[in-house]
């Protein structure tokens, strides 16, 4: 769809790029041109994704750095040893956590689990990186991956759904602000697309991924490469118009019915019992 050569030269941090969508958008950056930082919690995943990467081709080489971004020590160290090489051009933001649970059953640390990572980790990347690219005065790229209820809200996700919305909310606030600066951040908010992490936590039982194939228009779940040649547009310089914007690519599921998983109150009591995390 695009020329080889149309990330070439540039240095990409993709958080959570050990798994799932950032593992493929990670992938595809990397087979256009780009420099890949991927980076997450778990060091052993990230590694193997690296070895399994760059044994396919001569693409530039993707490396990784363990960081929790949860943790803005542990982000500044991150983005420093990213920088101490020359400076980062796009940052993307991947990493996540979510669950499905009725509202009122969720625990303070089970709200801040969500927005630890959704809210605040994405906040101090994006402002680690955003001061650097200030002061050296260097053009940057931010491409956040929210959801559609960022904006429509959604039962049983609450704390995802209320940590979307503030990145949503970052991304529109920073454009301007930092827009001056050459700096653009967009958003792409997607609607199902099949992977290991989402679906374990997401989709407890097969019916209901069924579910979210039949009640989208297109009667299907999103393919990783429709998700990953809009991200390598938007962060690439043939977007460079594009400034403040949230890309949805959910088969035009959230006008079919706002709120992701509105339809779980068909679920029963025993139903949420099954599902609740087991006491350590
Ligand atoms: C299917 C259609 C697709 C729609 C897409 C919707 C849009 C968004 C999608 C996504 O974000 S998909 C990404 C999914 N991937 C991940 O979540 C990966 C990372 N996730 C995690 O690490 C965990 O799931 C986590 C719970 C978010 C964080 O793990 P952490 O180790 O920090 O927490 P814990 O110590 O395990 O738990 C803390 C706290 O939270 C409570 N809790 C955990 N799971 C649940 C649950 N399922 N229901 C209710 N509460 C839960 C847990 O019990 C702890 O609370 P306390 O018991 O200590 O009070
Ligand atoms: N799949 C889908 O249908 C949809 C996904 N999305 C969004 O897409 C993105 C990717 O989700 P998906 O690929 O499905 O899920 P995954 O679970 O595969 O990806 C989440 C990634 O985030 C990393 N991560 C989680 N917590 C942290 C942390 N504290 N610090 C650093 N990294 C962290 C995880 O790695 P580790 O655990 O090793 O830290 C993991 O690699 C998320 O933003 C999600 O909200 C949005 C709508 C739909």
């Amino acid at each position: 769809m695009y020329k080889d050569d149309l990330l070439a030269g540039k240095k990409v941090l993709v958080t959570g790029g050990g798994t799932g969508l950032g593992r493929s958008m990670a992938e595809h950056f990397r087979r256009l041109g780009a420099a890949v930082v991927i980076c997450g919690r778990r060091q052993d995943v990230l590694a193997q994704t690296c070895e399994e990467v760059n044994a396919r081709d001569d693409a530039p080489e993707m490396t990784w750095k363990g960081c929790d971004i949860r943790d803005a020590q542990a982000v500044h160290d991150m983005v420093e040893a990213i920088w101490s090489d020359g400076p980062l051009d796009v940052l993307v933001n991947n990493a996540a956590g979510n669950f499905i649970s009725r509202s009122h059953e969720l625990s303070s640390r089970a709200v801040d689990a969500v927005l630890g990572i959704v809210l605040h980790g994405t906040s101090y990347v994006t402002l680690a990186c955003g001061k650097r690219w200030l002061a050296g005065e260097h053009a940057g790229n931010v491409l956040s991956i929210v959801t559609s209820y960022a904006w429509t809200g959604s039962a049983y996700v609450l704390p995802s759904a209320m940590a979307k919305a503030g990145v949503l909310a970052m991304t529109r606030s920073l454009a301007v602000e930092w827009g001056p600066h050459g700096i653009r951040l967009n958003a792409i908010a997607p609607g199902p697309f099949p992977t290991k992490g989402a679906w374990e936590r997401l989709v407890p039982r097969p019916e209901l991924a069924e579910r979210f194939e039949q009640k989208n228009p297109l009667r299907r779940a999103g393919r990783h490469e429709e998700l990953t040649n809009l991200a390598c547009y938007l962060i690439s310089d043939q977007s460079g118009y594009v400034n403040g914007e949230v890309v949805t690519i959910d088969g035009g599921e959230w006008l079919q019915g706002a709120g992701q998983f509105n339809f779980l109150s068909e679920m029963t009591d025993g139903d949420w019992e099954a599902i609740k995390p087991k006491k350590k």
